[in-house]
């Protein structure tokens, strides 16, 4: 059990802080099948997911889409034949916060 997949995310405000480096390092840990990718300066993270078709790659894609609404906190998603790419960061901190490690450790717990 990961311990992030009992966390809730937090109403994220344009002031809150990034997570550290050291937050970083210790929960990039956490969640070891995702990657910090940086695109126009915004840290995220990432994590492509593969499916045997379309129909299963959509449907892990809805039940993505219910996460995000039940936390009010969205990704980036991209659904292929096969795949699905999610990316999470905060918006309004323009980077990573605790509540991306949250739900990526949520996303990965879609699977089960
Ligand atoms: C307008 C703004 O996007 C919303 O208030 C919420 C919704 N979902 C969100 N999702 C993410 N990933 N980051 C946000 O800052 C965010 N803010």
């Amino acid at each position: 059990m990961n311990a992030l997949t009992e966390m809730k995310c937090e109403a994220c405000q344009a002031d809150a802080p990034k997570v550290t480096e050291a937050e970083l390092a210790e929960l990039i840990g956490m969640i070891p099948d995702w990657r910090v990718e940086v695109r126009d300066g915004i840290m995220q993270l990432e994590r492509v997911y593969k499916f045997k078709n379309f129909k299963l790659a959509m449907a892990f894609t809805n039940k993505l889409a219910d996460l995000a609404e039940a936390e009010f906190h969205h990704p980036g998603i991209l659904t292929e034949w096969g795949k699905v790419t999610v990316t999470w960061w905060s918006h309004s901190i323009k980077g990573l916060h605790k509540n991306d490690f949250i739900m990526a450790a949520k996303t990965d717990q879609l699977l089960d």
